[in-house]
């Protein structure tokens, strides 16, 4: 008989024993890190390696999570009135054999929101507690949008907020060169910590910051890049009350990830000491240099994502291991990791390879559902990002056009074939059913003014094509002149919609 669905919802009350001891004694610790994000990745993947080292009386600090826009306030409410509480489900292969725990990770000792708590905010950043500052805000959450500072009223932007903290510490130190933090934005973006040092000065100019500040941020705080990997795969919808029946409780956060995770941080083991990782036994490593890693995860892992899936959507598939099961999404996928994208990347074949079949084993995970839903957010600029490169390297090389990665971008139009309605831009599956596309409106605007242009129609298909290609602020140069591109891609979608 299956067990019933409990009421109760997880918070520190309903915790017994030893588990409830243990939370406690963690939650108890001094904040030493405030994190910009209340996402899934931070919870399933730093918050859950900071509590390995907690559990391991490695580290003794705890973390307040704030939002970085005022419409994540929801999500830090649920958490709130957990009391920082969620669980975190690990599930799939390791070393071949199937894991599956689950653990409520109790290191968030304050939810703080910054667009209603403005000056408590603030103060946590002058804290002699603090050290370490961490975010993800996406890579949209990493970029310049020019705003006024007005005394009493909060910063809309993280950098920009990170700014004004740094500014608060800075004159409550005194410009102590040692009370400078240590800030580690996750965000998937190449040099991603540079990207965020660049941001804060250049707010700190607009607003006229004095000089010996953006000496300090310059020299005494250390803006460190990183590479992240692990495939979390946040609330498991379809599970949750099976999930709840098996725990004894409800949780409005409850969270699920692959067991593999890696961090590449560019900096010194001298590091360890203010955040023991590698010391907890986790995959961290400090390198000098992290491009290597990077091409690597964002080329074949994202590049493989950025592919599949909006073709694979278009089909009426809904997740990544239904795409590996399926015969010729497989193919279509491997053989566009190892004959198109691996080749070009002038680093060694066989190392790639070997990191190859590790992702195609992690998407074949039986225990996680990655909603391709979900990866197909901003698909427009990750193709830019993640597949662009390949191709242009493919075809520098005197290869010839690379098959499946000009199929993959002509899924890509075929799946931004949309019209907008009060603000929502949705397309249609090779089927006809309705599907709603979350990009950046002004590329989605431009998706639908030449898709409209063309009337839709079959024989206007190549004029069509040549608009969205020609359009650099689609892919950051104008794809029309690449010799037979649009040809292809043409015959590609006519075939499309002819199946
Ligand atoms: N989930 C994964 O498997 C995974 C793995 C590695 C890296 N990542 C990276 O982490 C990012 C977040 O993934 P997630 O799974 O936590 O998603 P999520 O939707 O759970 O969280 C997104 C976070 O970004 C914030 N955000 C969104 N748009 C923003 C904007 N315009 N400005 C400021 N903040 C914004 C949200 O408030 C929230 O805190 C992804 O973009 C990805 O680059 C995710
Ligand atoms: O998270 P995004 O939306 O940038 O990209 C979708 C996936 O490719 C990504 O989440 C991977 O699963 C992750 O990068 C693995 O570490």
């Amino acid at each position: 008989m299956s067990k019933p669905v409990p009421e109760q919802h997880l918070n520190l009350s309903i915790l017994k024993g030893g588990k409830r001891q243990s939370a406690e004694h963690i939650r108890q610790n001094p904040v030493k890190i405030l994190q910009i994000g209340e996402g899934n990745f931070l919870r399933g993947f730093f918050d859950w390696m900071i509590n390995e080292c907690c559990k391991q009386e490695n580290y003794q600090g705890s973390i307040a999570v704030s939002q970085p826009r005022p419409s994540g306030s929801a999500k830090l409410a649920k958490l709130k009135e957990q009391d920082g509480l969620y669980t975190q489900i690990t599930r799939g292969l390791e070393q071949g054999k199937p894991v599956e725990r689950s653990e409520v990770i109790p290191v968030i000792s304050r939810t703080i929101d910054p667009y209603t708590e403005w000056e408590e905010w603030l103060s946590l950043g002058v804290s002699s507690e603090l050290q370490v500052i961490v975010s993800n805000t996406t890579e949209a959450g990493l970029r310049y949008h020019p705003e006024e500072l007005q005394e009493g009223i909060p910063v809309l932007s993280f950098p920009g907020k990170l700014a004004v903290l740094l500014y608060r510490r800075f004159q409550a130190v005194a410009g102590d060169p040692g009370k400078g933090l240590l800030i580690l934005p996750l965000e998937l973006l190449e040099r991603n910590g540079d990207e965020l040092k660049r941001l804060v000065l250049q707010y700190s100019r607009d607003w006229r910051f004095p000089e010996d500040f953006i000496q300090w941020v310059e020299r005494h705080n250390r803006f460190l890049n990183s590479l992240v990997d692990r495939i979390v795969t946040g609330y498991p919808e379809e599970e949750a009350e099976a999930w709840f029946a098996e725990l004894g409780y409800r949780d409005r956060m409850l969270n699920a990830a692959e067991p593999y995770h890696f961090w590449a941080i560019e900096g010194e083991p001298e590091l360890d000491e203010q955040l023991p990782l590698r010391k907890s036994g986790l995959n961290v490593h400090w390198v000098q240099d992290l491009k290597p890693y990077q091409l690597r995860k964002v080329r074949i892992l994202n590049g493989a994502h950025t592919l599949m899936t909006p073709l694979a959507l278009l089909h009426g598939l809904g997740h990544v291991r239904e795409v590996m099961e399926h015969s010729e999404f497989r193919a279509f996928t491997t053989g566009a990791v190892e004959q198109e994208i691996i080749p070009v990347m002038g680093m060694d074949a066989g190392e790639l390879l070997h990191y190859a079949e590790s992702v195609y084993e992690r998407f074949s995970n039986p225990f996680i559902r990655h909603n391709l839903a979900d990866i197909a957010m901003n698909s427009l600029s990750k193709f830019r990002v993640r597949l662009l490169p390949s191709l242009e390297a493919y075809v520098e090389q005197g290869k010839g056009l690379p098959e499946r990665l000009v199929q993959s971008l002509g899924g890509l139009l075929r799946y931004c074939r949309v019209r907008e309605t009060e603000g929502r831009y949705e397309g249609t599956t090779l089927r006809g059913e309705p599907y709603q596309v979350r990009d950046d409106p002004a590329l989605l605007g431009i998706c639908a003014e030449a898709w409209e242009a063309g009337g839709m129609e079959e024989r206007l298909l190549a004029d069509t094509v040549d608009r969205l290609l020609c359009n650099e602020d689609l892919w950051g140069r104008d794809l029309t002149l690449v010799e037979g591109l649009a040809g292809k891609v043409t015959a590609y979608l006519e075939e499309l919609d002819r199946h």
